[in-house]
């Protein structure tokens, strides 16, 4: 059985700790059952966001008419789109060839699971044998699949999921008619894509709006947006069966208030609700590592796990499923393990995480929602600003009575202190990160008047916050 420093499983955020524990010039294993890269690369933020800006620019070529531009229909090359986005996932071919020329490592093209505290086997799909190993460390980054609620009828009538759709069942072209079931992220952003390539899209969800973990003005507006671009939306909904016949795909779904029941044909459906750990492919009962009782692995502020031996990052601790948080924890990670005495190491903090919903418009958050502010009893003052009332959206065609006239709302407590921002609008994503910045200063950042604040904080990922704030990883 090979013994290794370290062992990562997972090749998302977890390649980070890889990278650094590499140039330490540890022995390490990488075990990951899929492409390497991970979700956000092979199946996740990249692809989609490779169809969300197309869709994005026949938006705004729709509304050129306000600003005096005169421009005809948009004509989709999905030929051309398609292939900008598999561009994009086929670059884990790349980074996999540059892990296998490493000395110092070995890739394990396999599933794992752990056999003992400092054991794990690794299964193979093809049938070859399992391989043994063992290590000093274990990082765990295995990341979420997603949840496939059980609706009667699903798995014989065929349906997809974000993994599916960016791999086996990715379409020739886009369908005539989409029904997706949940209305979280993936939802309003596959909805937000596939209505602007001219698929009929019918969103099913089963909480009282879509966007339901966002400032609920907010959630209003999006519905309004997409009602108004001709996107169905059923909510406080439960999908209670599906079947196909020759005609396409039936889902069956009821209003939880009402009862009413509804059937709506379609070509395909997607599922988008929510995600699961992957924890549970780990055999985790074989180490000491404590799960909570939806599966997520429970990690402290050092993203230790109960195992002292085993720390954990990413998705699977269930602590906010984005790319930049588990980027986040992998470089606070690698700062306690590679570069910190232990009076030194770092703290993750989860009081400022940032994030954008790349739909349209988009929405950005960061902080407490009004709701939130209102449950926690702090004393607190809102205010709100339209993109009509300043010249920039101005010039962009907004004005005071337009539907689509986005908005900024702060939360603000006492003394000053930004609790939550929301934004809906063109560049939301933009226009959000410098608080992010702001609500770090002091608290992660203790010395003001640097750059700090800008490199200690989340970036919302992929956005073009990206640009400015990695130059400070670009120093000679
Ligand atoms: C469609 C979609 C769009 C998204 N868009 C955004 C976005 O715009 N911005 C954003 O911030 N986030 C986005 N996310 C979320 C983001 O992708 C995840 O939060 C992020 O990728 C999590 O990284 P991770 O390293 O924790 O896990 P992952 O990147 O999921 O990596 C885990 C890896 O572990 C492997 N694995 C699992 N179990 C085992 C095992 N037993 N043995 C070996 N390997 C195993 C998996 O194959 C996987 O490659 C999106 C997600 C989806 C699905
Ligand atoms: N731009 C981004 O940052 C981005 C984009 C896409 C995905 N993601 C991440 O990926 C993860 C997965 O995205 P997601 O959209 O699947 O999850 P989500 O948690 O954002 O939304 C899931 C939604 O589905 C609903 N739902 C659950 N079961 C249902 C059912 N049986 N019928 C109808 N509705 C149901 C839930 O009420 C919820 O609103 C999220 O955690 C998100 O953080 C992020």
């Amino acid at each position: 059985m090979t013994r290794y420093d370290m062992v990562v499983i997972g090749s998302g955020a977890g390649l980070m700790v890889l990278e650094e524990a590499l140039k330490q010039g540890l022995k390490c294993a990488l075990v990951e059952k899929s492409k390497i890269g991970g979700t956000c690369l092979t199946k996740g933020c990249i692809p989609s966001k490779m169809l969300v800006y197309p869709a994005d620019f026949i938006r705004d070529m729709e509304r050129a008419g306000r600003i005096g531009i005169g421009v005809g229909k948009p004509e989709l090359h999905w030929d051309t789109i398609s292939k900008n986005m598999w561009e994009q996932i086929d670059f884990h071919e790349k980074i996999e060839k540059n892990l296998l020329s490493m000395s110092n490592l070995h890739v394990y093209k396999g599933a794992g699971r752990f056999t003992g505290p400092d054991s794990l086997a690794v299964w193979y799909e093809d049938g070859r044998p399992e391989d043994h190993i063992s290590g000093e460390k274990f990082i765990l980054a295995a990341g979420a699949r997603s949840f496939v609620p059980d609706i009667l009828g699903l798995e014989a009538t065929g349906y997809l999921t974000s993994e599916t759709f960016f791999g086996e069942k990715f379409p020739d072209k886009p369908w005539e008619s989409l029904v997706i079931i949940g209305g979280g992220a993936i939802s309003t952003e596959f909805a937000h894509i596939f209505s602007a390539f001219g698929t009929k899209v019918t969103i099913l969800a089963r909480a009282s709006t879509i966007l339901n973990k966002e400032e609920e003005e907010i959630a209003q507006f999006v519905t309004q947006q997409f009602v108004q671009s001709g996107v169905e939306i059923l909510t406080d909904v439960d999908v209670t069966s599906v079947s196909k016949d020759k005609y396409g795909k039936y889902v069956t779904a009821v209003n939880r208030v009402t009862g009413e029941r509804q059937t709506i044909l379609c070509q395909e459906i997607l599922i988008a609700a929510g995600v699961q750990s992957n924890g549970d492919t780990l055999d985790l009962e074989h180490t000491g590592v404590e799960v909570d009782r939806r599966g997520w692995i429970s990690t402290n502020e050092y993203l230790e796990t109960t195992q002292k031996n085993i720390w954990a990052l990413g998705d699977l601790n269930g602590k906010y499923q984005f790319r930049h948080k588990a980027n986040y924890e992998a470089l606070i990670l690698s700062h306690n393990l590679f570069k910190a005495g232990k009076e030194k190491r770092r703290e993750a903090f989860y009081d400022v995480v940032p994030w954008t919903i790349f739909t349209h418009p988009q929405v950005a958050h960061v902080g407490m929602t009004e709701r939130e502010a209102q449950k926690s009893g702090l004393a607190y003052k809102t205010a709100k600003n339209y993109y009509s009332e300043v010249v920039g959206g101005i010039a962009m065609g907004f004005r005071k009575q337009d539907g689509d006239n986005g908005f900024i709302k702060i939360i603000v407590g006492q003394n000053k202190k930004i609790l939550g921002v929301h934004i809906v609008g063109p560049q939301a994503a933009l226009l959000l990160q410098p608080f992010v910045y702001l609500m770090n200063e002091g608290y992660e950042c203790p010395q003001m008047g640097t750059y700090e604040p800008i490199s200690e904080s989340m970036v919302i990922h992929p956005s073009l916050n990206e640009l400015t704030a990695w130059v400070f990883e670009k120093f000679d």
